[in-house]
C-alpha cells in the first residue's frame, strides 16, 4: 500500500509542479583543496625560489619548519648552543611543531606558499579598494573587502532555500574564496532567513528518475560537505535569521558561528522521512552530549539563539537590532590579524578530525540516497508541496 502512494505522490509531484529540471553536471574541488599532492609540494618549493618579495624572518621559519617536518618528519637534530642564534630560532620553529604528521606539513608549506604567491600577485595589480563583486553567480552574492570574503545565500523570497545550483555555486565560491587574498570567509543569508535548508522542490523528478537523481544527489551532498571539511581559512557563519535542515548542521565545520536572538536552529529530519547530514551525527553529540544531540536530530525540537549557544554550536549572540553592526566590526578587526597564522592554526585544530569526517560524510550521504527513495520522504515532500499549492 505505501509502496502505491509512493508511486502515486511521486506521479503527482511531476505533473502538479511541472518543473523543468535540469541536472547541471557534478561539481568537484580541485585536488590543492582536498589536501596537497607531493607534486603540489615540490611546485611550492619551486615557487618559493622565484618569490621576489622578501616574506620576513617569522614566515621564512615556518617556511623552514614546514618543510623540514614534511620531509623528515619531527625534528631530529640536537639542539644548537644557544649563542648560534640563526640555527636556534630554525630549530626551535622546527621542534615547535612536534609530532604533526607528514602530510599536513606539506600541505601548510603548500597553502603558505600560496597565500604568499597570491599576496604579490595581489600587489602587482591595481584594485580598487571598494567593495568588490564578483559576477558570475545567480543564487549568491560574493563581495570582497577588508580582508573578508562575504558569501551570501540570495534568494530571500524563498528564505534562502538551498537549490542544487545554489550548492554548486557555494562550492565554486568556496574554492575561489580559499584562493583569494582574503583572511576570512563569511556565509550569511540575503533577508529574513539565514536558509530555509534544502529546497523540497529538489525532490521535484519523475518516478523513473527518482533512483539516478537520488546517486547525484547523494554525491552532490558528499562534495558539498567536503568542501567545508577541507576549507583551509577561518570560516565565519553570519546567522542572520531561522536555519533549517543542512543549514544548521553545517555549522559545526565553521570555525566561529554568530547569530542574531532572532535565530532559530531547526532540525526536521525525522518529519521529512530523512537522516542527519554535514557529519552532525558525529559532531552533535560530540558537541552537546548525545542526549541533546538527539532531541535535535531524532525529534527536531528547534532552538533558539541561546539555546544553541549554551550547546556549543553557536559562538556568541547579538540582539537583533545591532547584529550587522557589531559582528562586522568584530570581523574586520579579526581579519587584520596575520593570515597564515590564522590559517595555520585552524589546520592544526581541524586537521585532527578531517579524515574520520569524510568518512561519515560518505556515510551519511549513501544513507540519505536510500531515504530520498523511501514512501516516508517522499510523503513528506507531497504535503509540503501541497501546502504550498494551497490544495
Ligand atoms: C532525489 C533527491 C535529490 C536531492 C538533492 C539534494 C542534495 C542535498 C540534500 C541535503 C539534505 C538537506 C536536508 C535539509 O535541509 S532538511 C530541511 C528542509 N527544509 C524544510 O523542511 C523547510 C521547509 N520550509 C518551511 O517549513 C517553511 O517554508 C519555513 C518555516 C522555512 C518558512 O515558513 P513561512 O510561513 O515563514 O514562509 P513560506 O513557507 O511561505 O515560505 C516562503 C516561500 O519560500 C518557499 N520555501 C521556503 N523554504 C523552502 C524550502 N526549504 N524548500 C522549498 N521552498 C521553500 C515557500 O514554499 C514559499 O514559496 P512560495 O511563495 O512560492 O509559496
Amino acid at each position: 500500500m505505501a509502496g502505491v502512494t509512493g508511486r502515486l505522490v511521486r506521479g503527482w509531484c511531476l505533473r502538479a509542479v511541472r518543473s523543468s529540471l535540469q541536472v547541471p553536471a557534478q561539481l568537484h574541488m580541485s585536488k590543492t583543496a582536498m589536501g596537497a599532492s607531493q607534486k603540489d609540494f615540490e611546485s611550492a618549493v619551486n615557487q618559493m625560489k622565484l618569490l621576489k618579495k622578501d616574506p620576513g624572518n617569522e614566515v621564512k621559519l615556518k617556511l623552514y619548519a614546514h618543510y623540514k617536518q614534511a620531509t623528515e618528519g619531527p625534528c631530529n637534530t640536537p639542539k644548537p648552543a644557544v649563542f648560534d642564534l640563526i640555527n636556534k630560532a630554525k630549530w626551535d620553529a622546527w621542534n615547535a611543531l612536534g609530532n604533526l604528521p607528514k602530510e599536513t606539513a606539506r600541505q601548510n608549506y603548500v597553502d603558505l606558499v600560496s597565500g604568499l604567491s597570491s599576496s604579490s600577485d595581489s600587489s602587482s595589480q591595481v584594485k580598487p579598494e571598494a567593495d568588490r563583486k564578483q559576477a558570475g553567480y545567480e543564487t549568491l552574492v560574493m563581495t570582497s573587502e577588508d580582508g573578508i570574503t562575504k558569501i551570501m545565500l540570495n534568494r530571500p523570497t524563498k528564505m534562502n532555500a538551498l537549490t542544487t545550483q545554489m550548492y554548486q555555486e557555494i562550492m565554486l565560491a568556496l574554492e575561489a574564496a580559499s584562493k583569494d587574498d582574503s583572511t576570512i570567509t563569511v556565509l550569511t543569508g540575503n533577508g529574513s532567513y539565514f536558509s530555509s535548508g534544502n529546497d523540497l522542490t529538489n525532490f521535484v523528478i519523475s518516478p523513473d528518475e527518482l533512483e539516478e537523481r537520488a546517486r547525484r544527489g547523494a554525491i552532490l551532498l558528499r562534495d558539498f560537505v567536503g568542501c567545508f571539511i577541507d576549507f583551509p581559512k577561518p570560516l565565519v557563519a553570519v546567522v542572520n535569521g531561522p536555519a533549517v535542515g543542512i543549514s544548521v548542521t553545517i555549522l559545526r565545520l565553521f570555525d566561529l558561528v554568530y547569530a542574531s536572538d532572532r535565530a532559530t536552529f531547526h532540525t526536521p529530519f525525522s518529519h521529512l522521512g530523512q537522516t542527519p547530514e554535514a557529519c552532525s551525527s558525529y559532531t552533535f553529540p560530540s558537541l552537546m552530549g548525545p542526549a541533546k544531540a538527539a532531541e535535535m536530530l531524532i525529534f527536531g525540537k528547534k532552538l533558539t539563539a541561546a539555546e544553541a549557544c549554551a550547546r556549543g554550536l553557536v559562538t556568541e549572540v547579538f540582539p537583533d537590532s545591532t547584529f550587522q553592526k557589531e559582528v562586522w566590526t568584530r570581523l574586520k578587526a579579526y581579519s587584520k590579524l596575520p593570515r597564515n597564522a590564522l590559517r595555520i592554526s585552524k589546520q592544526m585544530i581541524r586537521n585532527h578530525e578531517k579524515e574520520k569526517l569524510h568518512a561519515i560524510n560518505a556515510e551519511e550521504s549513501r544513507i540519505l540516497q536510500e531515504r530520498w527513495q523511501s514512501d516516508e520522504c517522499m510523503n513528506a515532500i507531497m504535503n509540503f508541496l501541497s501546502r504550498k499549492a494551497k490544495l
